[in-house]
């Protein structure tokens, strides 16, 4: 499966920190992230993430175009609700596009619980 991971700033410990707690099942998985987050996940982790832009720069948009192209199957996208983002138009379709193809998306530690315990009970 094709996971997508991306934090913002102020989540990006409590993302890194979820990944550990599953790193047997992350590590199963072909993971791609915004620049900033993939990064971080790499030097915590050494798992194999490939990492497009920032996502002020781009990132979400870049992550985006792989959901329209139907190559992504889940997002963790564990988004800071209490600060403004300068990309917000970009972090908004980038969650459109999830309900448009359909693909499952945690945007809190909750939701993302959920979702890899599916995916760990496979
Ligand atoms: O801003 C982001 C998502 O909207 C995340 O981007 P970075 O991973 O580069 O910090």
């Amino acid at each position: 499966m094709k996971f997508a991971i991306i934090a913002h700033d102020q989540k990006k410990d409590a993302l890194v920190k979820f990944i550990e707690d599953h790193i047997d099942e992350f590590s199963k998985h072909e993971l791609f992230a915004t620049g900033t987050t993939g990064l971080r996940v790499i030097e915590r982790t050494g798992l194999n993430v490939t990492r497009f832009k920032s996502g002020p720069l781009g990132g979400d948009q870049e992550i985006g175009a792989l959901v329209a192209n139907k190559a992504i199957d889940a997002i963790f996208f564990f988004r800071d609700p209490l600060t403004a983002q300068p990309h917000e138009p970009d972090v908004s379709a980038l969650l459109r596009l999830s309900d448009v193809y359909d693909v499952p998306l945690a945007t809190n530690e909750g939701s993302a619980l959920a979702i890899i315990t599916y995916f760990e009970s496979l």
